[in-house]
């Protein structure tokens, strides 16, 4: 996992995302997250703060149980080892190692495989999602490039003649535009405190219904625009900038996403790609397009990936990252499928704005393209 140098080092293993590998028997990844938080700890030997001992016990202990379930005796032995080195008091892990010589003198743990990545109905965009939250950016192909730019924006919009948007065109196919300093601290911290408490544990839609999933690990509440003059302001810019109708129902209430340590959105598409969906509920068609603001900075991860599209933006405070969902035929852009890596240190806030189809058909024209 490439995490920068000088993250927090404190219990990092005991982040979400691995504790849900951990517990549902994903040994697979949490080999790999824990591997790389002992590493760290090691490397670090001699500068550590006075947890760090038992954090790096807890680890050893951790990764040597999970390669114990994967059958790697050895391993977990030599980890068990390194355990006692720290601590020689703890008679669990001593017979364990016990246990570990026994079956290596059996020759039981001769039989472990390579370890095999768990299959799952979410994870098969999973090896482009991992790669690219663990590289940087990515870069823009040559053919996008000339159409790459950065620009002032007043969009014949009242509202933003005194202030024009800092437009940057990250991405042409699919449109991905990221508009800096969307909005102020002040604004970013009023409207994080609204949530604040609402938070719920997020959902996402199942066929009919909404419900919890271990893809997608956040918390979450919806803001009406009556919530505060900020909320408003907010929708105003918005409008103005997408030259899109929000008013109710062409747009959904804000949702304000909060993501701790750990947490993370794997790939999705934002607009509904069955008609059963809930989000055909409110009869204003699908989300046509999707307005993401970052109401905070990141430490370490929790960029935004699209898959298919082999680029991801970093989290940028106070920015907003807009993107069509829908071509101009009303078919979903599969281009458009994205995620929010896990945050690997530090806390990350998102607000969403969805819009829908209808109230935009003056605005975003249909057409006939099956590409555009
Ligand atoms: O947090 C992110 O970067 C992406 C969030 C997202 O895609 C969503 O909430 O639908
Ligand atoms: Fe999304």
């Amino acid at each position: 996992m490439g995490c920068k140098p000088g993250w927090p080092r404190r219990r990092v293993w005991g982040h979400a995302a691995l504790q849900v590998a951990y517990d549902t028997g994903d040994y697979y990844h949490s080999i790999a997250w824990l591997e790389e938080a002992v590493g760290l700890f090691r490397l670090s030997y001699g500068s550590w703060n006075p947890e760090d001992r038992s954090s790096l016990e807890d680890a050893l202990d951790h990764l040597a149980f999970s390669y114990f379930m994967a059958g790697n005796i050895s391993h977990a032995l030599s980890l068990s080892k390194e355990f006692l080195y720290y601590d020689p008091s703890n008679r669990r892990v001593a017979r364990n190692v016990v246990k570990y010589e026994k079956l290596l003198e059996m020759g039981t743990a001769t039989s472990a495989g390579p370890l095999q990545r768990p299959n799952g109905t979410h994870l098969q965009s999973r090896d482009a999602y991992e790669e690219l939250c663990q590289r940087p950016g990515g870069q823009p192909s040559p053919e996008q490039l000339p159409g790459l730019s950065c620009s002032y924006e007043t969009n014949g919009s009242p509202y933003l003649l005194l202030q024009p948007a800092k437009k940057e065109v990250v991405q042409i196919r699919p449109y991905v535009a990221l508009y800096h300093d969307f909005i102020s601290d002040t604004e970013a911290e009023t409207i994080k405190g609204l949530a604040g408490p609402w938070l719920q544990r997020s959902v996402v839609a199942s066929g009919e219904k909404q419900q919890k999933a271990e893809y997608r690990i956040s918390k979450s509440a919806w803001l009406k625009d009556t919530a505060d003059p900020v909320v408003r302001a907010l929708e105003q810019r918005i409008a103005a900038v997408t030259g899109l109708d929000l008013r109710p129902p062409y747009a959904e209430y804000l949702q304000v996403v909060n993501y701790g340590l750990g947490g993370h959105y794997e790939p999705h598409f934002d607009h509904a790609t069955s008609r059963k969906s809930p989000l055909y509920r409110m009869k204003s068609g699908n989300r046509i397009a999707t307005v993401m603001i970052y109401l905070s900075a990141v430490e370490a991860g929790g960029s935004t990936a699209f898959i298919y599209a082999n680029f991801s933006v970093p989290v940028v405070k106070n920015a907003a990252l807009f993107w069509w969902n829908l071509r101009r035929n009303g078919d979903g852009d599969g281009d458009t499928l994205h995620a929010g890596c896990p945050v690997l240190a530090g806390d990350k806030w998102v607000a969403n704005k969805w819009i829908h189809e209808h109230g935009q058909e003056f605005r975003r024209p249909c057409g006939t393209d099956a590409q555009d």
